[in-house]
């Protein structure tokens, strides 16, 4: 694991939206498409803005999600609506979006044809983005949450959640999925996720806090990306 370390968000935002958008750029030289999937949440968003910005292949740029909360796309807390809002706009609103989130009433129900539709994501994808929230959570992956140890173990590509503590149903990748990825990257700001995050790389369950399996793991280096 590396950490990148910024005094404040506009810095690290510039700085992740250099790296990711040269591992997109080189991606499509290499293989002629690429894949980038990113979380939700606020702490995305100056990244987000950076990113779209940047001249990029976007035609041949992938975008779709880490996780959904289960929720109409208009609605304020979807992961879909910020994406669109802040990312797929500028020189990205020419990027092919794969929602994670389709009309079926609940994650359980939705899952096999959202597999279906994630055949048009290229694979392994190029980048994953997580964010974490100050539970520990990663993706959606929640301590506490009645899936959590069939997302953190399964070979499945997606798996639906309900988090208990947290609002919404959800879709999210599972940690396999998360671990395939060409380049994983840890996005965070602010003292008390740094405390969470040096919580997370003592040793102890990672049921508790479900970041680490992102930390432990050796098939991908973990690239952590935190501003005061
Ligand atoms: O619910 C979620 O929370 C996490 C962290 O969000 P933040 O607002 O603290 O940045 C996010 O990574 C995840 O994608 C989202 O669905």
């Amino acid at each position: 694991m590396t950490e990148h370390l910024f005094d404040n968000t506009s810095s690290l935002d510039q700085a992740l939206a250099q790296q990711v958008g040269q591992i997109l750029k080189d991606a499509v030289a290499e293989r002629g498409q690429a894949s980038l999937a990113v979380s939700g949440g606020r702490t995305p968003l100056g990244f987000f803005k950076a990113l779209s910005q940047m001249a990029l292949p976007w035609q041949a740029i992938v975008v779709t999600l880490v996780d959904e909360r289960w929720v109409a796309p208009a609605h304020g807390d979807s992961n879909e609506k910020l994406v669109r809002d802040n990312l797929l706009q500028h020189a990205a609103a020419v990027a092919r979006f794969v929602p994670m989130k389709n009309l079926a009433d609940t994650p359980e129900a939705g899952l096999e044809q959202l597999i279906a539709a994630y055949q048009a994501v290229p694979k392994p994808f190029d980048v994953i983005i997580l964010g974490m929230g100050d539970d520990g959570h990663t993706a959606s992956l929640f301590p506490g949450a009645d899936e959590l140890q069939h997302g953190l173990t399964s070979q499945d590509l997606l798996c639906a959640v309900n988090p208990g503590h947290a609002p919404h149903a959800r879709m999210s990748l599972t940690a396999h999925s998360i671990t395939q990825a060409r380049h994983l990257f840890l996005h965070i700001s602010g003292q008390k996720k740094r405390d969470v995050l040096a919580q997370a790389m003592q040793a102890g369950p990672v049921e508790a806090l479900p970041v680490r399996f992102a930390i432990q793991q050796h098939k991908v280096p973990l690239h952590v990306y935190w501003a005061a």
